[in-house]
């Protein structure tokens, strides 16, 4: 198959062209490198466009036959987007549009796009559904929300069919050791935390331990990323064989979540290995922060036959440790 990855620079579309790659398709990366890197769009050829820059898109796909797009580019901050919404309103948003009209216009019909757990908000119950309400409480969110809305419309009126997948907590790294997170700022804990381990950072800060959880503080569903790109594997196949038709949505967890202390004792016992320790600090909640987000993924086990192989804590943080020594050691 011939598949355009969008934000196939950033983390987990550079994972994904890996695993297109591997299993012999042709792999083009569309990204304006504006948070990726070129040294990540290894397992594609990258044409370097913005999706806010619709002739770039245009070109892109023109005459070229794709079977299928994942939608990757994306802003994905949540501070940023609350300090700066129009920002995500218009790359994410109105991104989405321009990539929807494009792939009208070249006759490509087939879409999966990276949504997230921020679609729902502070969850009324743990695990997730796919049918739990959706309230964002962060422009990040929200721009992610209206972009599902904006593609379930374009389904219905231009016979798109389109998969959405609600990631929670993408985490690790390419189990081969070639590819991993960059994100500048750093942001996410993993990271964080090994960062810390590697001297790189004072310490590493716990956002608050006064949450409604077991320990006080908040409480994630960690997924390897490596399993969520089996899951968008999974997804192509369904639309490929008219499995899944329309517009459809999955959330994409282990179904199992563990706090923020749970999560820097499992770094600290895989990097004591490697003579590391980890200083640690408590400070204020981060605002925007729900106290527990864990997936119901039943849904994507089910209809995708997905399952997740990778995603034991261990070996997230395994992977990811051994990622930021080659990156940043
Ligand atoms: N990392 C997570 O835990 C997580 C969780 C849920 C959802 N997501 C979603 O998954 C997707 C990928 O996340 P990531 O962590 O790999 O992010 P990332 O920032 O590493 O990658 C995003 C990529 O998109 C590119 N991009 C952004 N805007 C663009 C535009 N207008 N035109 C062309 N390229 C553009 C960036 O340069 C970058 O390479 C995002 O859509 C994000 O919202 C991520
Ligand atoms: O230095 C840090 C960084 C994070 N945290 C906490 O660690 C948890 C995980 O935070 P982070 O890794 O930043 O991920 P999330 O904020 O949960 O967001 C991720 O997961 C969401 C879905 O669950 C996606 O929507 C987002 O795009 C993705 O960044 C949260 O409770 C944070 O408060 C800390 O305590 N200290």
């Amino acid at each position: 198959m011939k598949i355009l990855v969008t934000g196939g620079a950033g983390y987990i579309g550079a994972h994904m062209a890996k695993w297109l790659a591997r299993a012999g398709h042709e792999v083009v990366i569309f990204d304006n490198l504006s948070t990726g890197f070129r040294f990540l769009a290894r397992y594609g050829t990258l044409f370097e466009g913005d999706l806010n820059r619709p002739e770039t898109i245009e070109r892109c796909l023109e005459g070229q036959a794709f079977d299928a797009v994942i939608h990757f580019a994306a802003r994905s901050l949540v501070g940023e987007s609350v300090q700066n919404p129009l920002l995500y309103y218009q790359n994410n948003v109105s991104g989405t549009v321009n990539l929807l009209a494009a792939m009208d216009r070249a006759g490509v019909r087939r879409l999966i796009f990276s949504s997230t757990a921020a679609t729902y908000g502070n969850p009324q119950s743990v695990p997730i559904p796919e049918t739990a309400p959706t309230r964002p409480i962060n422009p990040y969110g929200r721009s992610k929300r209206m972009m599902e809305q904006v593609i379930e419309d374009a389904v219905a009126a231009y016979s798109f069919d389109a998969v959405s997948l609600r990631y929670f907590n993408a985490a690790g790294a390419d189990p081969e050791g070639e590819l991993g997170e960059c994100h500048d700022p750093e942001t996410h804990l993993i990271p964080l935390v090994l960062q810390a381990a590697l001297g790189k950072r004072p310490a590493v800060t716990i956002y608050g331990e006064d949450y409604p959880t077991p320990d006080g503080t908040c409480v994630r569903d960690y997924i390897h990323v490596w399993d969520l790109v089996a899951a968008h594997d999974a997804a192509l196949s369904a639309l490929m064989e008219d499995r899944v038709k329309g517009y459809d949505v999955f959330n994409l967890g282990i179904g199992h979540g563990y706090s923020v202390k749970e999560v820097i004792e499992v770094c600290q016992r895989v990097v004591a290995q490697s003579g590391c320790r980890i200083p640690v600090q408590v400070g204020p909640r981060r605002p925007g922060d729900p106290a527990e987000l864990v997936a119901d993924s039943r849904k994507a086990q089910r209809v995708l036959q997905w399952r997740a192989h990778h995603s034991d804590l261990e070996t997230i943080v395994r992977h990811a440790w051994a990622w930021t020594r080659r990156y940043l050691g």
